[in-house]
């Protein structure tokens, strides 16, 4: 049968919505969820091939409960997933008024005041801004020192970054499990950062310290100059 223009643009469209999908889940927990997935359709492909009826038998039905459980268990993601896909373009969340964060930044390692920021990217915060309070207000140092003074209602648990807006404060973030060494606000950077691929800033209380989370990593006290450097990335994006 001749390939026609309708084959290839069968074609083409299926694998744009592959791609589609697939830049949309990167950076998620989401993405692990599929290769596991494909992982088990797999085993239970071959199970079917080669005739092991009893375990293909015990894969299959596992796969109807699962799917169910699946469902249950990566609810929040589903629902950014397809908040995502019904913005119709790709997750970004704009400009970062760099400057001010890092004078911000300054002024509270200098103070030794506790502080932690997570900068949203493509994966979508919500869930966590909820968990505080909204503000979507314009970005200032100031706006940083304030937040983070010490005994206001809003000065415990995390702000998060949409761009240029201070989205919301006094969230709380999910704590690591990775590193039960460490206090909790530096678990909560790292917690957030494995969950996302928001790059999460904390400010020690104790050593007025710098560091940062990024993908399940917490970096060594970093200076202006080297926090400078790894948030234009992030300003760029
Ligand atoms: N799950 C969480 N989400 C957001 N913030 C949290 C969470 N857990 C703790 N925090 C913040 O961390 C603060 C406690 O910090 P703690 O002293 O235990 O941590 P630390 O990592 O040793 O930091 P520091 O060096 O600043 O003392 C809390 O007051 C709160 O503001």
């Amino acid at each position: 049968m001749p390939v026609t223009w309708r084959d290839l643009l069968d074609i083409f469209l299926v694998a744009l919505l592959l791609y589609t999908l697939y830049r949309l889940m990167v950076g998620t927990r989401a993405l692990n969820l599929v290769r596991g997935v494909l992982v088990y359709l797999l085993v239970w492909f071959i199970a079917s091939l080669l005739g092991l009826s009893t375990l293909s038998w015990l894969l299959g039905n596992a796969a109807t409960l699962g799917a169910f459980a699946l469902i249950v268990v990566f609810q929040p993601e589903l629902r950014a997933f397809l908040e995502r896909l019904g913005r119709g373009q790709r997750f970004s969340s704009g400009p970062l008024a760099l400057e001010e964060l890092l004078l911000g930044l300054s002024r509270l390692s200098e103070k030794r005041r506790g502080a932690l920021i997570a900068l949203e990217r493509r994966t979508p915060l919500g869930e966590y801004a909820v968990s505080g309070e909204i503000l979507d207000a314009r970005l200032s140092a100031r706006l940083l020192e304030t937040l983070f003074y010490p005994g206001t209602p809003l000065h415990d648990g995390g702000a998060i970054l949409r761009g240029e807006r201070l989205f919301a404060a006094g969230c709380v973030f999910p704590i690591s499990e990775s590193q039960i060494g460490l206090g909790t606000r530096h678990r909560a950077a790292l917690g957030l950062s494995e969950v996302s691929d928001a790059l999460v800033i904390v400010v020690s209380e104790e050593t007025g310290a710098i560091r940062v989370a990024e993908g399940g990593r917490l970096s060594p006290p970093l200076s202006l100059e080297a926090l400078r450097e790894r948030l234009k990335g992030v300003a760029r994006a």
